[in-house]
Formats: structure tokens, sequence, C-alpha cells
């Protein structure tokens, strides 16, 4: 098999737009208009190959996916996994997914608040040193990102191997006051499931006989407002800008 140089992998990509994004950022608050329809919006922050994301697409033709990794190489191993699990539907490339070069980091530049419906975070990476705890894809401050870009309905779907990731998210949901629902420590305690997609990760340490944490989280309406109004409360934050203090008590008299 021949390796691609970083300018092949780029032209590849290059050559697939409108199925693959290279510049999410001018899509904010228009992905709806990409797809051609309103139809909700579920996204896979860190979607690795794309095995997810794909047979989810083809699964779900009323939802509109987009897989979002921040490596140009993973975007192109994903589109072509994309395209296998379309083959049998004739279709140039799927209609209701997108795969974009994007890094978490600067979702809320991607994504317009109320944009999404659900967010999938499946196997993010655990970083399960204590010091690296601020990477980790459900630390506070990113839950203060999705919070924002999610819409009234929105969820967040969590699984994980790392029992050290599993916990601090479910501390960080709570602390957060978001309500979490289908908590389970072995996922697949009952045996395969066909109706369960999994991903690259997932499928391996499956095969490995490692245990599968998961849990739903629900970020609807009143659990924003439940939790901004705890922010309020504790920090004296403004409830319609999140991270900002309150202005000082001599220039509100
Ligand atoms: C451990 S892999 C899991 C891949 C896939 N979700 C699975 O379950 O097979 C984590 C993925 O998240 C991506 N990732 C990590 N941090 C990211 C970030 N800040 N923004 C975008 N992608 C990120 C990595 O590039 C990698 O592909």
């Amino acid at each position: 098999m021949r390796l691609r140089g970083r300018k092949g992998i780029r032209e590849s990509l290059e050559e697939q737009q409108g199925f693959v994004v290279l510049d999410p950022r001018s899509y904010k608050g228009k992905w709806s208009s990409l797809f051609g329809n309103d139809r909700p919006i579920y996204v896979e922050f860190g979607m690795g190959k794309g095995q997810f994301i794909s047979q989810m697409s083809y699964r779900n033709p009323d939802i509109n996916f987009i897989g979002i990794d921040m490596y140009d190489e993973l975007i192109r191993r994903a589109s072509e996994k994309a395209k296998l699990a379309w083959a049998e539907r004739e279709v140039e490339y799927p209609p209701n997914l997108r795969l974009a070069l994007a890094n978490v980091e600067y979702a809320e530049e991607v994504f317009a608040p109320g944009e999404l419906e659900r967010i999938f975070l499946n196997f993010s990476d655990p970083w399960p040193k204590a010091r690296h705890a601020r990477r980790r894809l459900t630390h506070p401050r990113f839950l203060d990102k999705y919070c924002g870009l999610l819409n009234d309905n929105g969820e967040i779907h969590l699984k994980t191997d790392s029992q050290t990731l599993f916990e601090f998210s479910l501390n960080s949901f709570a602390d957060y006051g978001l309500q979490m629902t289908n908590i389970s420590l072995n996922l697949h305690r009952e045996g395969p499931n066909e109706e369960h997609v999994m991903t690259e990760y997932e499928t391996k340490f499956v095969g490995q006989g490692i245990n599968i944490h998961r849990c739903e989280v629900i970020v609807g309406k009143e659990a924003l407002s439940r939790y901004q109004k705890q922010r309020l409360d504790k920090y004296g934050l403004r409830p319609d800008k999140p991270g900002q203090p309150e202005e000082a008590s001599s220039e509100r008299a």
C-alpha cells in the first residue's frame, strides 16, 4: 500500500468538498443549509476513523450527522469508511453526513447557539493524569461550550472504557446540574446487540473483554436555566453571558 503524504491527503480532501468540510467556521449557523433541510443535527466530537458516524447516518436518514476530528488523515479515512457504509445505496456521498476538520476547543466558532441537538463523545482521550484533567472533553470548560450549542432537546451521549474519565465525567455533569440517564458500567453485559452501533475503539475493547461505560445526559432548557441560576448564585455570573462577572454594583445603580 502506498502511503499518502500530507499534501496528498489534503488534495484528496479538497476533491471531496461539500462532503468534507475543511473550513467549518464558515458554516457557523448555516449547517442546516448545507444539508438542505431543518432536521436535527447530531455531532460526534473526535470521530477517529468514522465507523460510528458512518453507520449512524446510514441507519438514521432523518437525522443529519457531522463527524469532527482534528486530524486530516482521520477525516480521509472516515470518508472512505462512510462511502463503504453507504455503498449499497449508490450515492456519491451520504446526503445526511458531513465530515469536518476542527478542534473541539473552538466548537463555538464552528456552531451557533442551539444549532446542535446531540453530541456524541465516544472514547474521548481519557487524559488519566489529574494535572491534565482540563483537556478531558467532559471538563466543565467543555460543558460550557456544549451547553451553549445544544438546543432545547439537547443531549450528550458518552461512551468510554476509562473508569477515570467516566467517574470524572459523571461528577462534571452532576456539578453542572445536568440530569443523567441510562447509565451503564458494562454496556455489553448481555452480549452483542445489533441495534447498538459500535465505534472502532469499542469493537477493539469489547474484543479484549474490557467493560464499556455509557451514559446519556439531558441538556434541555430546564437543565440549562437551573445551571445558569446555580452559577449566578455561586459566582455572581450573569445568566445571559456565562463566564462574565456581573458589572460592579456602583455601575448598576
Ligand atoms: C481515542 S480516539 C476515539 C475515536 C472514535 N470516537 C472511536 O471511538 O473509535 C479519540 C479521537 O478524538 C480526536 N480528538 C481528540 N481531541 C480532539 C479535539 N480537541 N478536537 C477534535 N478531535 C479530537 C482524536 O484525533 C481521535 O481521533
